[in-house]
């Protein structure tokens, strides 16, 4: 296993496979805990199809029957987008480039208060079942089939690097079968997605979140004891330089840094918790709008767990001596070594590795079929009987899960840094998806035209942002922190001839990807506010109400009144049904009054 240590950089293709001699890794209790872990899924898959309403309405197999409290939510929550990649994926990016994506924990703060307090209100009170719905109801129809086809795209790309990530990591260090094991864990949650609606998957990613945190406890316990204590861990990642302080540098093309990670992050935060489906679909499955506010504050600490875990992962694996680029798969490599001849616990690391799989690909499911269902074919056949919806959502939630398969088989053509492809997509896609929401909830002037435009803007500059980094990435590596001298050296030589500060165009293509949504979000929201003053504004009073949320009148609070009013958008939401039916009625009114007006 130490021959492995030899080359500084191994190709990200080659397969670092134990000696057959190593193989022994596994025991029979590691394949029983592997097996209880899918066989507890599918059980909880089984039980919500047998009791309760025994998904007999879009309502139960969807929204949960609106019924949830707000633990099982909160720990739904994080187990949304904290996947395999995530796992494996952070340790890797901290044993390579030291702890400064740990920063990305300052981005949770307001990445969770501002979904908090301004998209869960907007989206509860107007009691949509899809966060697609909002569009409608703000701008028109087509502005929301748009937006469902984003999503539908962002996710199944997703869900492809999900349920391929771990497969292809386990199989090669270990040689579980590669295509065999992304087969099962598609299929199996599959199933349990389609037995058991919207209350499986929660459920089911409450236990997954447990044996993910467990798992990953183990690893770090076990590998603090064979490094001999915490105080030798700190003593071999300080001296490799591990440690990174907070970096301040302004510059948008460096890569991690506090404003990409503490600022962007906040961006790539309400991408994800804000406005996407999978998790305003849990926000709208909580029985008050209290409990969806509670639950998305109880993610904070949860998520800086998961966090911390994976960074503490990166350090403990950390050895001087060893590779100085770490791909994702050798990460697996690490925990096997490490948890070698201790039975249970390598059976327990792959639980926790597909626990967070699983708990990502369920929600894909649930979250495409809801939005197949609600904004694509309900709208067309508004007719259809309850049990026929019912039993479609259910071939949509597996068809979806078949198309994941598929896409695991387009990923593993790709191949690539999995947490930043994974980062990335939601940067590009995710990003322009958020820019929609805003522009709608935060300017009244904003139409359907602009709102269409926008988005389409958006999405061409994210791509072309996208894939001119992709076709330019030999311009610029990534910087390699190294542990040694000489490759110092190198480092600096390379620095000083190739990296020298690229300028126009190339600049533009070497914004760090922690930027993307940001960058994407505000295209949108700049192209759409263009077009729509181009076109003809909306009047704030003919908005529908309830759609808005007046963060202007907020941010400018100390202009005065008159100007306020004039400027931005003042009206507030509406707290109680009876405040919302009196903005109604007062809009029907002013609506009248104008008509006759006119005459
Ligand atoms: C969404 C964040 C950034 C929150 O820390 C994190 O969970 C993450 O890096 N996710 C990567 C994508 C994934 O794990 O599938
Ligand atoms: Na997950």
């Amino acid at each position: 296993a130490q021959e492995q240590g030899t080359s500084p950089f191994p190709k990200h293709q080659e397969t670092i496979k134990m000696d057959p001699s190593d193989q022994k890794f596994f025991t029979v209790i590691d394949y029983v805990i592997f097996a209880v872990l899918l066989a507890a899924s599918m059980g909880i898959g089984l039980y919500y199809a047998l009791s309760g309403g025994r998904q007999r309405t879009t309502q139960e197999f969807l929204m949960a029957d609106r019924s949830m409290g707000c633990l099982p939510v909160s720990l739904s929550l994080i187990a949304s987008f904290q996947s395999a990649v995530a796992i494996i994926g952070v340790p890797a990016e901290i044993y390579t480039h030291g702890t400064q994506y740990w920063f990305i924990g300052c981005a949770y703060i307001l990445g969770l208060f501002i979904p908090a307090h301004i998209f869960i209100p907007v989206f509860y009170r107007l009691r949509v079942s899809s966060a697609y719905q909002y569009l409608e109801l703000r701008f028109s129809k087509a502005v929301r089939i748009c937006g469902t086809f984003t999503f539908i795209f962002q996710m199944v790309i997703y869900m492809g690097v999900c349920v391929y990530t771990p497969a292809f990591a386990l199989n090669a260090v270990t040689g579980f079968e590669l295509w065999g094991t992304v087969l099962a864990t598609g299929l199996v949650c599959t199933l349990y997605t389609t037995l058991g609606g919207l209350k499986a998957v929660i459920w089911t990613d409450v236990f997954q979140t447990v044996v993910m945190f467990a798992g990953q406890l183990a690893v770090i316990v076990v590998g603090v004891q064979k490094t001999g204590g915490v105080a030798d861990v700190w003593r071999k990642v300080w001296e490799g330089n591990r440690i990174s302080g907070l970096d301040l540098n302004p510059d948008p093309t460096e890569r991690h840094t506090f404003w990409t990670l503490g600022v962007g992050g906040v961006f790539l935060m309400l991408s994800l918790y804000g406005v996407n489906q999978a998790q305003v679909q849990r926000y709208l499955s909580s029985r008050t709008e209290k409990e969806a506010v509670r639950s998305c504050y109880m993610v904070f600490p949860s998520l800086q767990l998961a966090l911390a875990l994976s960074c503490v992962m990166g350090l403990v694996m950390y050895q001087e001596d060893m590779f100085i680029v770490c791909f994702p798969q050798m990460v697996i490599y690490f925990v096997m070594d490490m948890l070698h001849g201790l039975p249970g616990l390598p059976g327990l690391f792959i639980a926790c590795l597909f626990s967070a799989a699983l708990s990502t690909i369920s929600s894909a499911f649930n979250s495409l079929a809801t939005v197949t269902m609600e904004d694509l074919i309900k709208p067309q056949y508004p007719a259809m009987t309850e049990a026929r919806a019912t039993l479609l959502s259910k071939v949509l939630a597996m068809s979806y899960g078949l198309l994941c398969l598929a896409m695991a088989y387009l990923t593993h053509l790709m191949g690539d840094s999995v947490l930043q492809v994974a980062l990335k997509i939601f940067g590009m896609v995710g990003g322009p998806i958020l820019g929609l929401f805003c522009l709608g909830m935060f300017f009244p002037w904003a139409n359907s035209i602009g709102a269409l435009v926008g988005l389409c803007a958006g999405l061409v500059v994210a791509f072309w942002l996208g894939i001119g980094s992709i076709l330019n990435r030999s311009t610029r590596p990534l910087p390699l922190e190294c542990g040694t001298n000489a490759t110092i050296a190198i480092q600096t030589a390379f620095n000083n001839t190739t990296l020298s500060q690229p300028s126009g165009l190339k600049r533009f293509y070497s914004l760090s990807y922690m930027w993307y949504s940001g960058f994407n979000c505000t295209t949108v929201i700049l192209i759409g506010l263009i077009i729509s003053f181009l076109t003809g504004p909306t009047k704030e009073e003919d908005v529908m109400p309830g759609t808005l949320y007046p963060l202007l009148g907020k941010l400018f609070c100390f202009l005065p009144e008159h100007l306020k009013k004039k400027l931005c958008c003042v009206t507030p939401l509406g707290q109680t049904v009876s405040e919302r039916i009196d903005l109604i009625a007062k809009n029907l009114a002013t609506f009248i009054y104008d008509v006759f007006a006119v005459e």
